[in-house]
């Protein structure tokens, strides 16, 4: 339909118009005052001086203040311009005899006289009535309490550019059809931002309880990225008051995806959050260089089969909470060597005794860090001799006083006397001197006796010493065990390395030895990709930064890092995030049915206890199997021609994704010699170029999407073992319309184990 032809049209076509009106006006006076602020600024920043009155001084800050938030105002106006709002509701309050009609929009904006909405932002509790997809009786919460009403109208638009393009009309039999239009079109690389879409399963885990943690077991596809986007963005407006961005930290798996959801965070206001990696979190926590064995090597030969069981288990192990346990055990250890056995003293006066210091270290400042509660005892032992010894320097002038006092009084013959107070004024202040050259140096002695080694000590010491290995593993791990493990740890220090699997204990150890700075203490954390995590990683992240509000979303059924990762939800929720909420999503929104349906027969192969993905209702063409000619130049000029007819048929980016990097590299250069296409091997810490055919690995290949997706095997097949199948799902599910294979036979892609009416064959 014609959007003229909407019997609101005109209604809303004006209604958009003083929208715009309205806000051309907010932002003109918004820029005047900016301009304002900013001469007030530079004239009081003109006149004043370090003398300078407090009038002045509170001038500017004020000033800098109003300058900061009309800023972030105009910012905010100045971005939802073009597309001011998405929906709107008409919804009359139970008692009320008029109806309210609320847009929704990417920010608010309220009519400066009479404090009406003139845009509601997405991420008010009224707002919910929009998201939760009823028509009818409804109700939604706010301040704690609960509003009925009729919700006689949901709406939404499609604006570009401030034109009104679409009307859109949804009641209870019409399907989302924004959605469908949202997901029918082509991606640009990069995640958007999808409040007007967002459907009621993701809206409850945008909006759960934010003062308790969630974990989101999400199919492929699900939005759950998206989501903990989203999340961070309702977290950031519903608690401005109490936190700052910089509090936030996402945890993604690579450089590369950070990059790729970063693009997406301003449009949603959340703006100078901390994006890191696990890796560099811990590098930074630990403060020093270390040298870690590239992750890749070790996926690699599990990928090829060529690691034994006894490295598997060794990488689980690492990242178990068993481990956490026997780290427990020597923690209790470590302490027990920094309390002292002896008593403090000054010139033989006990000034504290070793119990007391040791009641202090484990009881006192039992809240701190080891080595800064030692660090505190030092202080407090400084303290405690710079009082104590005036005290000790009167007592000693005192008994020397008296001595000459009396001599001085007495009969005796006066050379004697003379000599009996000369010797006593030279012992008095040989005393004296003596106190204040001791009290200089007491502390600092007795500091000296307490270990102070570096994490790096206690940690290889503990992974490589048999004995002590023993006597914290008992009951744990067997003899052979602790010689595997001895043995494995001995050969990586030889090399002056770690691997991934070491970092959880190191940063369980810092946190608990040393601490961790506080502008690396985030409040609040988002970790995509989290199946990759290992149950030590969590908990070690939770303890360091001494909070549990995490979201964290994940796959397990992308779990291709399983041989050290989470394998079962339960356990994170009972044993490390005890308050958490647990949801699930099981729509998939990324691709179409048919590629989801041959995904699935996939995913069967892992006999894994979840749900198959149920796409939402979009199709499109069934997955395509080329076979490979026998000579590469033709196969990759058949994927050539292939990709050009894509591009023609409107994908706008298309990934070639083979098993590992090696296949990729092969690929590429192939791809160069005899193609002309423009093409991008992609590297971890690299940006996708936008226009290119990107080659990626498939490990890599996790969290991104493209329009079209080629997966190849020219040398390397994907066998039917765990690791593989996994990493087949994860391809499969990469791509939003399209999706091709090029190999040698069916089996390359396990395509013989699906059902052979899900997928078109072409010789
Ligand atoms: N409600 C929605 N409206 C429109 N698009 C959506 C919605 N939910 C998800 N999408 C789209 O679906 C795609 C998949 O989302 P996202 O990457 O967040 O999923 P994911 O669960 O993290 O996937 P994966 O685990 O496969 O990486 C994205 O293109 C996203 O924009």
């Amino acid at each position: 339909m014609n959007v003229k032809q909407h019997p609101d049209y005109q209604d809303e076509q004006e209604w958009l118009e003083f929208t715009k009106q309205y806000m051309k006006i907010v932002i003109k006076a918004s820029e005047s005052d900016e301009e304002n602020f900013r001469e007030n600024m530079k004239d009081a920043l003109e006149g004043i001086d370090f003398k300078d009155s407090s009038f002045r001084y509170m001038n500017m800050l004020t000033n800098s203040n109003l300058l900061r938030r009309t800023a972030e105002e105009l910012r905010k106006l100045k971005r939802i311009q073009p597309k001011p709002y998405f929906a709107r509701i008409d919804f009359k309050r139970a008692g009320k005899d008029t109806e309210e009609v609320l847009y929704f929009g990417k920010a608010s904006l309220f009519d400066k006289e009479t404090q009406k909405p003139i845009i509601v932002d997405w991420r008010s509790q009224i707002a919910n009535l929009y998201y939760d997809g009823r028509l009818g009786e409804v109700s939604y919460e706010a301040e704690g309490g609960e509003y009925q009403g009729y919700l006689s109208l949901k709406r939404q638009y499609v604006i570009e550019d401030g034109e009104l393009i679409d009307i859109r009309d949804i009641d209870l039999t019409t399907t989302d059809e924004l959605l469908q239009k949202s997901l029918s079109e082509s991606s640009s690389n990069r995640l958007s931002e999808i409040v007007a879409t967002i459907q009621e399963e993701q809206n409850e885990i945008i909006r759960a309880d934010l003062n308790k943690p969630i974990i989101v077991q999400g199919a492929a596809g699900s939005g759950k990225t998206t989501i903990a986007l989203h999340r961070i963005s309702y977290f950031i407006y519903t608690y401005a008051d109490q936190f700052s961005p910089d509090q936030l930290m996402i945890l993604a798996p690579n450089r590369l995806f950070i990059d790729y959801i970063s693009e997406v965070l301003p449009e949603l206001g959340v703006e100078s959050i901390l994006q890191t990696t696990f890796i560099d979190y811990v590098s930074k926590c630990i403060g020093k260089r270390m040298k870690l064995k590239h992750p890749e090597e070790k996926l690699i030969k599990f990928i090829n089969g060529s690691e034994g069981d006894s490295v598997r288990w060794m990488s689980a192990f690492k990242g178990s909470l068993q481990f956490r346990d026997i780290i427990d055990r020597y923690l209790h250890d470590i302490l027990q060597s920094l309390l002292p056995k002896e008593d403090l003293f000054l010139s033989k006066i006990r000034l504290y005794s070793a119990s007391k210091i040791s009641h202090l270290i484990v009881n006192e400042y039992k809240y701190l860090p080891y080595y800064q509660r030692v660090d505190k005892i030092k202080r407090i032992l400084q303290n405690h001799v710079r009082t104590e010894k005036k005290r000790i320097l009167e007592k000693v002038n005192k008994f020397y006083e008296e001595r000459i006092e009396s001599a001085l009084t007495s009969h005796v013959d006066p050379d004697k006397r003379r000599s009996y107070v000369t010797k006593a004024l030279d012992k008095k202040n040989e005393a004296i001197s003596d106190i204040n050259k001791e009290s200089r140096t007491t502390v600092t002695s007795y500091m000296k006796k307490f270990p102070k080694h570096d994490l790096f000590y206690y940690y290889k010491k503990l992974t490589t010493d048999h004995e002590l290995l023993s006597n914290y593993g008992a009951g744990i791990l067997d003899g052979e065990q602790i010689k595997q493990f001895c043995q494995y740890n001995k050969a990586l220090h030889r090399e002056g390395c770690y691997e991934v699997e070491d970092l959880a204990a190191l940063l369980y150890l810092q946190s608990e030895l040393y601490g961790i700075e506080k502008h690396l203490r985030a409040k609040n954390v988002v970790i995509d990709e989290a199946q990759d995590y290992s149950y030590f990683q969590l908990f070690a992240l939770r303890s360091a930064l001494d909070t549990d509000m995490f979201t964290i979303v994940g796959d397990l059924a992308q779990g291709i890092h399983s041989y050290r990762g989470i394998n079962d939800w339960s356990i994170v929720q009972n044993e490390i995030f005890p308050r958490s909420t647990y949801k699930t999503l099981q729509k998939s929104y990324r691709t179409t049915v048919e590629i989801m349906h041959a995904a699935n027969d996939i995913l069967k192969l892992l006999k894994l206890e979840l749900p198959m993905v149920e796409p939402v209702v979009r199709h499109g063409e069934k997955p395509i199997f080329h076979y490979c000619s026998s000579s590469h130049k033709d196969t990759v000029k058949s994927i050539e021609t292939n990709i050009n007819k894509l591009y023609s048929e409107g994908m706008k980016t298309v990934a070639l994704i083979g098993k590992t990097n090696k296949e990729c590299l092969r690929l590429a250069k192939l791809v160069e010699q005899h193609t002309k296409l423009s093409v991008q091997l992609l590297k971890e810490n690299e940006e996708i170029n936008k226009g290119d055919v990107v080659i990626v690995s498939s490990h890599l290949s996790k969290g991104l999407e493209f329009d079209a997706v080629i997966i190849v095997a020219l040398d390397e097949s994907f066998d039917e073992n765990e690791i593989n199948v996994k990493l087949l799902y994860v391809s499969m599910t990469r791509p939003l319309h399209r999706l091709l294979f090029f190999g040698k036979n069916l089996s390359s892609f396990l395509l013989d184990r699906v059902d052979e009416t899900l997928f078109e064959i072409i010789k």
